[in-house]
């Protein structure tokens, strides 16, 4: 007799650098598909604002593993919890990025953030942005993206977005800490930022946020009911 295996809930996993988009695409997409959410990013800043609460240090792996089994974390009407107090805004700043991309070094911390993530697949289905969401968290994803743009637009993009927010930046400086990241992120030994073999590489320097998201969706129609393995 054929076994009849239940169907896996559908992912779509975009990776990519920082301010290539993921986030604004991410939502956007799963806004269209109703869609769960995941932002990875967000759990490593969060990882790195704790520790610094805790006075834990960002080299500290074993600490920082052990602080990481329990973090009372909660993702609410757009807004994040940290231990019951609202820290949407204080895990956007640059000092926490940059402790975002130190911690995300190290792979005990990493294997203790491992069944958190996972737990955010549920249906009907889950859109998750990071830097490993096709390669470690969801490898059986449907749909892999890697979502890019040349550093100069990035830097640019991060630059009028922090402007639209009214805070204070300066373009070299972003474009510096960028490329700084974007280093640490893809030479890491565990989980580095890079392309699955199997990812469909979107390259949107000429495309708008509207292209962007509809690339992904007919990407994604085409794709559906495969396990990209
Ligand atoms: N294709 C695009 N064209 C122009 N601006 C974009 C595009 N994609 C994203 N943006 C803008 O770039 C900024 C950074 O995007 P974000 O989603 O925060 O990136 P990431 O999550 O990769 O860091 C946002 O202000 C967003 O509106
Ligand atoms: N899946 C992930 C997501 C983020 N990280 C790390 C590496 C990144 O520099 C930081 C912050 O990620 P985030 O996606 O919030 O950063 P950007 O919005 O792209 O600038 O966390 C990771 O190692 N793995």
């Amino acid at each position: 007799m054929t076994e009849i295996l239940p169907c896996p809930i559908p992912v779509i996993a975009i990776d990519g650098p920082s301010a290539s988009g993921k986030g604004t695409v991410a939502q956007r997409v799963a806004t269209t598909l109703g869609y769960h959410y995941l932002d990875s990013g967000a759990i490593y800043r969060i990882a790195a604002l704790a520790a610094l609460k805790q006075g834990i240090d960002w080299q500290d792996e074993m600490a920082l593993a052990e602080m990481a089994t329990h973090l009372d974390i909660r993702f609410a009407a757009g807004e994040i919890y940290l231990n019951g107090d609202i820290i949407t805004e204080a895990v956007r700043t640059e000092d926490i990025s940059r402790g975002a991309s130190e911690v995300a070094v190290h792979p005990a911390l990493r294997a203790a953030l491992l069944d958190l993530q996972k737990s955010f697949r549920k249906a009907p289905g889950l859109v998750a942005d990071g830097r490993d969401m096709a390669t470690v968290v969801f490898p059986d994803a449907g749909t892999k993206i890697f979502l890019t743009a040349s550093a100069e637009i990035r830097a640019e993009r991060r630059y009028k977005q922090l402007m639209e927010k009214g805070i204070h930046a300066n373009l070299a400086d972003i474009l510096q800490d960028l490329q700084a990241r974007d280093a640490r992120d893809s030479q890491r030994s565990v989980a580095p930022l890079q392309k699955s073999e199997n990812a469909r590489l979107l390259e949107t320097s000429h495309l708008s946020i509207d292209q962007a998201v509809n690339a992904i969706l007919d990407y994604s129609r085409a794709n559906t009911g495969k396990q990209v393995l």
